[in-house]
């Protein structure tokens, strides 16, 4: 046979085999009869393809937005967004487990809380931790200390730089703020970082890669080998030994914590979480091994870095778009029955105050509905054959299987639930009746839902109330013009922690009380 009549039958064979492929997919397979776009019936890299751009979360809401509540993403993964959906696949009766995708999050060669899958495992491993971080332990003066002298650090920070240049990088210091607040709640203060005062820190250069890390990671989930082949070649063309290094840098730093905490233990403060996990026991009565606390230290310092950073960026970003609820918000805390310390001297309204102020509230609430800080890829498996707003869903072998999640960003953009989805509408949450309250509430999940829900919400409402608190009486806020912060920019990415398209925040501050420079609010905004 001569090459030409060979190749011919192999190109024929290879359309023999697409062409199998997209009958199959079409008119044969268990996902056929599931609404969404014919290639992503046919394969998986459609989405893949759009995952590596980092933009999967806005595909999948542009696709619910054209097909319904269900959604085939792919052959074998199906999105949802409705609450009734959301309740069945994240509450604790409908019992899915979590899907492979989690086996990203394994550190120390250890399976921590984030990335247990089964449901009945994750149910023991919860036991350790989940009173430490509950409003009941962690609302204590002792352990809100820490987090009450970063706020001031950061303040004081900030009236420094603003004096210098009234433009900072919001993004940046509250990268900082959030890693001192959970260093210092999970090694306790002998141990924890001080990167907001420390300039020249190790932790200030980990944390700055990390951006890079994290944007390159959704390649490095979908073909790690590739990731691994062009992170060196880019390193070697780069002539930087340190490029993507951030991840590896935080797990040998964090070690070095825990190991340091465990041979000094007059550094290892009561309270601290590498204390309680150092005093736990398994189930025969042994203790754990150091690889295990490690990861499950590691496995917070994820949860609560760059989620609280961009939380916290976000709703800063929102108010200075919406400077007037920055005028409400100074009015409602210095209007506090602990407000009058907060006028003149420069002093904060006591915690509970803080804590319980509605329209601040409601502006950090409607700002994580508009930007909702992690990827939605909440992924749980099916667990038994069955049907989904009437769809059936088949349960999947176990090499293949099923896998569901809920699109935070469709959910919280319907518009049957909420009026105007697209705009920054805090007074949503303030003059809704109660049956629209209740509406909103069942489908809003930025912490998630159910089972798994965020084990560190009361942790991270409070850093951020605290935060913000602190800032708007000390500032007031807008966009800066000139800065590289634009609305394109602030665009989330499609990232496990959907960061801004720019990877900084550049925002405009002007002091509104105390200080040589004190001015009006916003009379000094225009730039
Ligand atoms: C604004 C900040 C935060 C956001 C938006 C956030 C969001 C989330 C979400 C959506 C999940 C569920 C993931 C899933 O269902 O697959 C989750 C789980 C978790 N978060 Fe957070 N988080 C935040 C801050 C924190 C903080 C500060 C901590 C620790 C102090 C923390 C610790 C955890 C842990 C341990 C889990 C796993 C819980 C489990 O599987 O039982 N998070 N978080």
């Amino acid at each position: 046979m001569t090459l030409y009549a060979l190749s011919g039958l192999l190109i024929a064979l290879l359309l023999g085999l697409a062409a199998g492929r997209v009958v199959y997919a079409l008119f044969l397979s268990p996902y056929k009869h599931v609404p969404g776009p014919r290639l992503c019936k046919i394969t998986r890299y459609w989405a893949v393809y759009h995952d590596m751009w980092l933009r999967r979360i806005d595909k999948i809401h542009e696709w619910h937005r054209k097909y319904g509540d269900v959604v085939l993403v792919a052959p074998g993964e199906v999105s949802f967004s409705s609450a009734a959906l959301t309740r069945e696949i994240y509450g604790s009766t409908g019992r899915h487990p979590k899907s492979k995708y989690f086996d990203n999050f394994v550190m120390y060669g250890q399976r921590p809380i984030f990335c247990t899958l089964d449901v009945r495992a994750h149910r023991h491993v919860l036991k350790r931790t989940f009173a430490f971080y509950q409003p009941t332990s962690l609302y204590k003066p002792a352990m809100l200390q820490p987090m009450w002298t970063n706020v001031s650090k950061f303040l004081d920070q900030l009236k420094k730089e603003v004096e210098v240049r009234p433009t900072v990088d919001v993004l940046l210091y509250c990268n900082f703020y959030s890693f001192d607040n959970i260093t210092s709640l999970v090694y306790g203060p002998a141990l924890c970082a001080r990167t907001i005062e420390d300039t020249e820190c190790e932790e200030r250069a980990i944390l700055e890669g990390w951006k890079e890390v994290e944007v390159w990671n959704n390649f490095s989930y979908n073909f790690p080998l590739a990731h691994k082949v062009t992170r060196a070649a880019l390193s070697y063309a780069r002539n930087d030994p340190t490029f993507l290094s951030a991840e590896e840098r935080l797990t040998d730093w964090n070690m070095e914590k825990v190991l340091s905490a465990r041979t000094n233990p007059d550094k290892m403060v009561a309270g601290s979480l590498v204390h309680q996990l150092s005093n736990a026991k398994t189930p025969d009565g042994e203790p754990y091994p150091v690889s295990w606390i490690a990861a499950e230290i590691l496995d917070n310092l994820h949860a609560a870095q760059t989620t609280v950073a961009l939380a916290l960026t976000y709703t800063l970003w929102n108010l200075a778009c919406h400077t007037a609820w920055q005028d409400r918000i100074r009015a409602e805390l210095l209007a506090l029955p602990s407000g009058a310390g907060a006028g003149a001297d420069g002093g904060l309204p006591s915690f509970d105050d803080i804590m319980t102020a509605p329209i601040l509230d409601a502006c950090i609430r409607e700002s994580s509905r508009l930007n909702p800080l992690s990827s939605g890829r909440a992924e749980r498996v099916v667990p038994a054959t069955k049907a989904y707003n009437n769809i059936v869903l088949p349960a999947g072998q176990s090499a293949i299987q099923t896998i569901v999640s809920t699109s935070t960003v469709s959910i919280h953009h319907r518009p049957d639930v909420f009026a105007d989805a697209h705009a920054y509408r805090p007074e949503r949450w303030l003059e809704a009746d109660e049956a629209t309250l209740r509406a909103m509430e069942s489908c809003y999940m930025p912490f998630g839902y159910g089972a798994r829900l965020c084990l560190g919400k009361a942790f991270a409402v409070a850093e951020i109330k605290l935060l913000i608190a602190g800032i708007v009486l000390e500032f007031a806020l807008c966009e800066d013009t000139q800065s590289t912060t634009t609305d394109r920019n602030m665009e989330q990415l499609g990232t496990q922690n959907a960061m801004p398209r720019g990877r900084r925040c550049d925002l405009r501050f002007g002091r509104v009380r105390g200080g040589a420079s004190a001015q009006q609010p916003h009379a000094i905004m225009t730039v």
